[in-house]
């Protein structure tokens, strides 16, 4: 099997530079880019040193090198955006793990898929997307039944966007399922009994929360709540390595973490 050539974007962030790390210790991968802005501090520096690695002879840079197979995104959703547009003019392979698009930005970006393998994940954890599963399965339970449904998700005080990827990904989920057609983002004042065909979310920021997600679902006199507790974001960059290699030489269309995963 050859190596699988990687590119990092946002390389030098805090999923950036775990990424980097593990492409690096990764037998079948290689890294071969690491890219930031053209306004990063650290154009130019070894991208190894950056993450405390020592020398790894790939320098941080902002122009995208045309022999990658596969670029990991871990950036913010406007560069995202410009880095799917070179990856098509590339025939590159892109895992977009960066969230916090606009429902028109997310559009956009999925047009990409006609022209390169693509994959869009909000998060890149095995357990996340069991999950994500689970809450789909239980949905579909629970549809035409007396049952009211919640998310709440609790992240680190760094995160710019909220609600998560994540949770707004599940609330897609939960409401296919059950069939519900209004979601609310918190709740204040006198907001009257809770609609039946309502989805609430919640986003809690605290700390150096790696991110938790919880999907409640209740009924007079019980209650269900799944719940995922990250302690660690090396779940997140396992994920997004395996998906990496998968996605590389692959044929344009639209891919999911559940290609990768096996399920
Ligand atoms: N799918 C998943 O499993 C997961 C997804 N995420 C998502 O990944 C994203 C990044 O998270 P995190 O690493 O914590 O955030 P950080 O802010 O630590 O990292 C973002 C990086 O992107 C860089 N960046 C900004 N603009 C550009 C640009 N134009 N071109 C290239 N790089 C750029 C930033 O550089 P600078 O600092 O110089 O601006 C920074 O190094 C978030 O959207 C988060 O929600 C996070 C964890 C798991
Ligand atoms: O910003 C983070 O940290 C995370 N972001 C992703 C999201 O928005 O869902 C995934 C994970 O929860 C960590």
């Amino acid at each position: 099997m050859s190596v699988v050539r990687v590119g990092v974007h946002g390389a030098c962030g805090r999923m950036g530079r775990r990424v980097v790390a593990a492409v690096h210790a990764h037998p079948d991968v290689a890294l071969a880019a690491a890219l930031e802005s053209s306004h990063s501090k650290e154009l130019g520096n070894d991208i190894g040193e950056v993450c405390g690695l020592g020398d790894v002879g790939v320098q941080v840079s902002a122009e995208m090198p045309k022999d990658l197979d596969a670029v990991i995104d871990f950036s913010v959703p406007e560069a995202s955006l410009a880095l799917a547009e070179r990856c098509a003019e590339q025939g590159t392979a892109l895992l977009v793990a960066t969230t916090g698009f606009s429902a028109e930005d997310r559009e956009r970006l999925m047009t990409y898929a006609e022209r390169i393998p693509l994959m869009v994940a909000a998060n890149c954890s095995l357990v996340v997307n069991v999950l994500m599963k689970l809450a789909a399965d239980t949905a579909k339970i629970f549809r035409g039944r007396d049952f009211d449904a919640e998310i709440i998700e609790r992240h680190h005080r760094y995160k710019v966007d909220a609600p998560s990827g994540t949770a707004l990904k599940l609330a897609e989920i939960v409401e296919e399922g059950m069939g519900l057609t209004e979601r609310v983002y918190g709740r204040e004042g006198i907001t009257g009994e809770r609609p039946r065909n309502q989805l609430g979310v919640h986003a809690l920021r605290t700390g150096d929360n790696v991110g938790e997600h919880t999907v409640v679902f209740s009924t007079l006199g019980e209650t269900l709540e799944l719940v995922h507790k990250g302690s660690s974001r090396d779940s997140y960059v396992s994920g997004a390595v395996a998906a990496a290699a998968y996605l590389a030489g692959k044929a344009p269309g639209e891919y999911g973490m559940a290609d990768v995963l096996g399920f």
